[in-house]
């Protein structure tokens, strides 16, 4: 079993916020097993979009809660719920974020991690009836022995969903691969969302070397590292799954406010402001870039002019170097020199392009690349 660890509380906006969100519905991140579901299902704990509150919302089993919502407890024990990481990872910190529960969120929480292998061999849909959870439910979940999983926030008293304290971090010191976690409410109650914050890490011992994979994918163990802007949407939003399904799935910079005053025209009578936006990524897992797609997907009026992607190779130590010296290092080599990109029509452009640079050019000695960076020009 794996050693059992103590989460520090976590400092308000803390570091790890800017890492994946593993266990997020639209990564495949579910919910297995709930002890109760009488008020609000368990799966809403997932759902990607902020949680919401409409006082006249009501249905036949109460009020209308965005979160997971259980009875109160007339009976010894507690409800807890199994959540199944839509990536499996790392967890460097987790929010318990409790919005609109004030009166009936959970006192307590506590989490503990899961590692198997292999997934489960069975879903379960939470008991939405209020019946407690069957014997055959149960049955299967102690399969999953859950009961013995090791702790990654112990018992900890949760603030109740007032806007100005509805987030509960817990940063969490967890060394090991988790596929699974088990979220305890002491006693009962309701909790709006869980985010799951770390990297993925996936089994790369099946994956032939051959094989064309999008190294920078979350599933596939991509994180951003640092950006110069993240106004309407944070950059790894251009590494989760699939295409994005609107803007707010993309990565958008603010305005440049100050442009009047830096534009200057060219020969070509094209407008050019000095300066650019950036985001760093570290690659999932090294290797050879062959091609590269830029998605400017439900961007119109406010694709970027251009693009520009640089990579280099760091060992963990330099990675840290880079960070504290917000990414100005002279190791970065051009991948793909700055290309224009657009956006018409109704489906948006997604463009790929071959790297100009071989690889093997950049880098003679090793071939392999673990961080790319994305310049977009605004
Ligand atoms: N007004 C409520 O929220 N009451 C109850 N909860 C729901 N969702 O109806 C309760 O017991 O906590």
């Amino acid at each position: 079993m794996a050693e059992r660890t103590a989460a520090e509380p976590a400092a308000a906006e803390p570091d790890f916020l800017q890492s994946n969100d593993l266990a997020c519905e639209a990564v495949g991140g579910k919910v297995i097993f709930a002890t109760d579901e009488w008020f609000a299902p368990a799966n809403n704990l997932l759902k990607r979009e902020k949680p919401n509150f409409s006082a006249s919302a009501f249905t036949e089993f109460g009020k209308w809660m965005d979160g997971w919502e259980t009875r109160r407890k007339r009976t010894a024990g507690h409800d807890w719920c199994v959540v199944q990481l839509g990536v499996p990872g790392l967890i460097h910190g987790l929010d318990v974020d409790s919005s609109f529960f004030t009166g009936n969120h959970s006192p307590s929480i506590s989490v503990q991690a899961g590692c198997l292998d292999k997934p489960p061999p069975f879903t379960l849909e939470g008991d939405r009836t209020g019946m407690a959870a069957s014997d055959v439910q149960l049955a299967a979940v102690a399969k999953l022995g859950s009961e013995a999983w090791p702790e990654l926030v112990c018992v900890s008293e949760l603030k109740p969903g007032y806007s100005d304290c509805c987030h509960n971090y817990f940063k969490v010191n967890f060394n090991h691969r988790v596929t699974h976690l088990r979220l305890n409410m002491h006693p009962d109650g309701g909790i709006a969302r869980l985010r799951v914050y770390g990297v993925g890490q996936r089994n790369w011992s099946s994956v032939s070397p051959h094989q064309d994979v999008d190294l920078v994918a979350l599933t596939n163990g991509g994180v951003c590292l640092g950006y110069s802007d993240a106004h309407f949407g944070h950059p790894r939003n251009m590494i989760g799954l699939g295409r994005a399904a609107n803007m707010a799935d993309g990565w958008e910079t603010a305005r440049r406010l100050d442009r009047p005053k830096h534009l200057k025209v060219d020969q070509q009578g094209i407008l050019q402001v000095p300066g650019c936006q950036w985001a760093v990524f570290r690659l999932g897992h090294p290797g050879v870039i062959s091609r590269v797609e830029v998605d400017t997907n439900h961007f119109k009026g406010n694709f970027p002019d251009s693009c520009r992607i640089e990579v280099c190779s760091l060992t963990p130590e330099d990675e840290a170097q880079c960070i504290s010296n917000s990414w100005n290092s002279g190791k970065w080599q051009v991948l793909l020199p700055t290309q224009k990109v657009c956006n018409i029509g109704k489906q948006g452009v997604s463009k790929q392009w071959p790297p100009a640079n071989k690889v093997s050019d950049l880098f003679p000695q090793k071939t392999l690349l673990t961080t790319t960076r994305n310049i977009l020009f605004i």
